[in-house]
């Protein structure tokens, strides 16, 4: 039995090492991530982190793990920013409201498959001008769900979240766990 962590973001790789997991392989899987139209965002992001998961190439006995982090506000995905420009509207559009990001996570080995999503409601300033073009300036936008990385800079702009930090940064690290378990992986609270 392997572990395959199936995702080529180094945070998910730093969250599952701390709860003392580490992966035999890591294996990113290549899926189309375009929202189907009229797509919601919880059942956008379910379906991401299950193909994700069924994308990866590994044996009947592999563990494979994957997730997807999608930013919602209201009824709108906001993926991986395109450019500084795109980032820029996200961050406009996203200042001084809540929203919810959602983290799916899929465990699967062989033909079963676990999936669970935690939703986190966050909080985030009215930036200023300077604020923001300190932030795009930064680059620390690129590759991350809404334009902005909560662990980051960006930190200074969030006063208030309720649900799961890991969760924002990508891979909500106790219920990956207990996935983790389900699916036979064992994992022992930083012990392993
Ligand atoms: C909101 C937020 C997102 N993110 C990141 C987590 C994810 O890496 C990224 C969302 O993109 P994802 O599509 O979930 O993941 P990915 O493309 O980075 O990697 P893979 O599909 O191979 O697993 O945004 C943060 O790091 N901090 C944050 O505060």
């Amino acid at each position: 039995m392997r572990l395959i962590l199936g995702s080529a973001s180094p945070r998910r790789k730093e969250l599952l090492a701390q709860i003392g997991v580490v992966p035999d392989a890591i294996l990113p899987p290549d899926i189309d991530e375009d929202p189907q139209r009229g797509e919601l965002p919880r059942p956008y992001c379910l379906r991401l982190a299950r193909e994700k998961a069924l994308a990866v190439d590994a044996g009947p006995d592999d563990v494979v793990l994957c997730a997807d982090t999608t930013v919602a506000l209201g009824r709108r995905i906001l993926g991986k920013p395109r450019n500084a420009g795109e980032a820029a509207a996200f961050l406009v559009a996203l200042g001084g409201r809540r929203h919810s990001v959602i983290t799916a996570v899929a465990v699967r080995r062989g033909e079963r498959l676990w999936l669970r999503e935690v939703v986190t409601a966050v909080k985030m300033k009215r930036l200023s001008d300077v604020e923001l073009n300190a932030y795009l300036s930064s680059g620390e936008w690129q590759g991350k769900a809404g334009g902005y990385a909560i662990q980051g800079l960006a930190g200074a702009f969030v006063p208030w979240i309720s649900g799961s930090f890991t969760g924002v940064v990508g891979l909500p690290v106790a219920e990956t766990a207990a996935l983790l378990a389900a699916a036979g992986w064992p994992v022992h609270g930083g012990c392993a």
